[in-house]
């Protein structure tokens, strides 16, 4: 198979970021690439300078050496090629949701800052990728966070840029507010083929989502690849110095506090909860007997479980029986 050639929609030149008064000096010597239909995920420790670096590529902050490029090449304004979303709160929230989202097509009016057709089309059409339609004529501060923060996505989006870069979207967000920007960050990367760069804390949802990472270590270097790779190489545990996590598990270490081994027998999502539960509840796991107990799990309309101490064999329908039974 010959590999797919992707267009490249940003990249850097040997690019050091920081700052010069007093001289900062965050993350250095970095040629990175930004990929036409890609989501990338900024990871690192705080402080490390993420947000620096996505202000630096989004050209509102000179580089200490080296040199971004955008796509559109040197004659476009930046602005036209580059949107972004910052954590910065909203000054206007008395405005609709339909006002902020034409404030992405600012870059383009003429002197009388009149929306042209075509403009309209273009909010038209953000406002259905970011699926806020049902609420375009609220005010912003009747918005929950999430919606909030759609609307945010969807003024990027009119900006009809080649490349997006989100500063922590799913900050403050509750796990299905998270979920829903990550997953809509993934599908309008696909469908819109933009570049779009996410600076994130969320390890988990980045694993599972983004197409490449991008993690900032404290040595001020930058280290991209695939998120499995990066697990299974350990640089990740490495640079978020993981404690008490095996992320190649995606398990919390546990430690054995009762003196009874089970050995556990069966598969899939039944079997992973049923580890779940035993091992957060102190016992050791083997795969096979000689053991104290065997559990077995049995799939099926009505999961069952199926214990045998001895010659004893009980079968239970819950895991709350199950433990109370050991
Ligand atoms: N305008 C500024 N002038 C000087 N130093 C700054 C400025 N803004 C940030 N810094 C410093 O640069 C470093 C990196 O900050 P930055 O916000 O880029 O990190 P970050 O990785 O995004 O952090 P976090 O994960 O906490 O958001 C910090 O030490 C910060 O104090």
């Amino acid at each position: 198979m010959s590999p797919r050639t992707p267009t490249i929609a940003l990249q850097t030149h040997a690019l050091s970021t920081g700052y010069s008064n007093p001289v900062l000096h965050l993350l250095e010597n970095m040629s990175l690439t930004l990929h036409a239909g890609e989501l990338v995920c900024l990871m690192g420790p705080n402080g490390v300078g993420k947000s620096t670096l996505m202000r630096t590529l989004a050209g509102l902050q000179r580089p200490l050496a080296g040199s971004v490029t955008l796509e559109g090449g040197a004659g476009m304004p930046p602005e036209h090629q580059v949107a972004v979303v910052l954590t910065e709160k909203i000054a206007g929230m008395n405005m609709t949701v339909y006002e902020l989202v034409t404030f992405g097509r600012y870059p383009y009016l003429d002197w009388n800052m009149r929306l042209r057709e075509e403009d309209k089309k273009i909010i038209g059409q953000a406002i259905a990728q970011a699926r806020i339609h049902g609420f375009t004529h609220k005010k912003l501060y009747e918005l929950s966070d999430g919606q909030l923060q759609l609307v945010m996505i969807a003024r990027a989006l009119a900006q009809d840029t080649a490349v997006i870069l989100l500063d922590e979207p799913t900050a403050h967000l509750d796990l299905n507010n998270r979920v829903e920007i990550m997953k809509l960050l993934k599908r309008l990367a696909r469908e819109t083929g933009k570049a779009i760069l996410v600076a994130t804390h969320e390890l988990d949802l980045a694993l599972q989502t983004a197409d490449i990472l991008w993690v900032a270590g404290k040595d001020k270097t930058l280290l991209t690849g695939l998120p499995e790779d990066l697990v299974l190489q350990g640089t990740l545990d490495d640079i978020f110095q993981l404690k008490g996590f095996d992320l190649k598990t995606g398990q919390i270490y546990h430690t054995a506090f009762r003196n009874k081994t089970v050995a556990l027998h069966g598969e899939g999502y039944l079997y992973r909860w049923t580890r779940n539960a035993l091992e957060r509840n102190g016992y050791n796991i083997a795969a096979s007997a000689p053991t104290d107990v065997t559990v077995t799990v049995e799939p099926g309309d009505r999961p069952s479980w199926q214990l045998q101490e001895g010659t004893a064999q009980k079968v239970y329908y819950s895991l709350k029986e199950v433990l109370q039974a050991l």
